[in-house]
């Protein structure tokens, strides 16, 4: 029970769902699919007669093995136990009903991967927070709009999963726009800690100048980029 919550086990019931997800992420034959949480596996099958090649990891060893009795027939799919986030492999499409608790970090890991587009659910909350603006915007709202175009493609009740989760969730789809490295999305998180000084005053701390008197939330997501960008010249 404590690693189903802890691993975010709740798994996609609707092949519906499960086949409008597939469709949407628009593969080819020329494409390498990297799946995150196989989970019993209604995804992983689908993607298989669509790519040319799946690279599919749970970090639960026992849907792994699961997974490679049900699904040996598959010649294309490649199946891993671990965190999915430590990945190496490239890929050129990334489908993944996400655990929950890992939604921050897989959107920062993503802005420094190199793949064409995504498909991901995430819970309601989250997907809004992503695109939030002004006042609402978090770190996670400037990373994931400045590496990604990212369009809501619908919404998925919670009683489409099993179990169900205590919320709705989101299906997105996120087109790469531009890669970022670790330290420029730690650093805007760290200017985000810094949110209610002026960018005089954050510079400041970083023992550089400027006489911008403007706070952080009277600034475009591409200029918190760049202000980044200048902390760490
Ligand atoms: C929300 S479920 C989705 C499973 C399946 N794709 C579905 O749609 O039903 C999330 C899955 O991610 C797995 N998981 C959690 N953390 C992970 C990690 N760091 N790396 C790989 N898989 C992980 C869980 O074990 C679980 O199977």
């Amino acid at each position: 029970m404590i690693k189903r919550k802890l691993l975010g086990q709740h798994f996609l019931n609707s092949k519906e769902i499960a086949e409008s997800i597939v469709s949407e992420a628009k593969i080819t034959k020329n494409d390498i699919v990297l799946e995150i949480g196989t989970g019993l596996g209604i995804l992983t099958p689908l993607l298989c007669k669509k790519a040319k090649k799946i690279i599919s990891v749970d970090a639960d060893q026992n849907l792994i093995k699961k997974a490679r009795i049900e699904f040996s027939d598959f010649e294309n799919l490649v199946l891993k136990s671990g965190d999915g986030f430590k990945t190496k492999d490239s890929f050129s499409i990334f489908v993944s009903n996400l655990p929950y608790s890992k939604s921050k970090d897989a959107i920062e890991w993503l802005a420094q991967c190199s793949f064409s587009h995504g498909i991901i659910m995430v819970q309601k909350e989250f997907a809004e927070k992503l695109v939030a603006k002004s006042k609402n915007r978090r770190a996670i709202s400037i990373i994931a709009t400045y590496a990604f175009d990212i369009e809501k493609i619908s919404n998925v009740r919670k009683n489409n999963f099993s179990p169900p989760p205590k919320v709705d969730s989101v299906i997105l789809k996120i087109t790469k726009k531009d890669n970022m490295d670790k330290k420029l999305i730690s650093t805007i998180n760290e200017i985000f800690s810094y949110r209610r000084k002026t960018v005089k005053n954050i510079l400041k701390q970083f023992n550089k100048e400027t006489v911008i008197e403007k706070r952080v939330d009277d600034l475009t997501g591409d200029e918190i980029v760049n202000l980044a960008k200048q902390i760490l010249k």
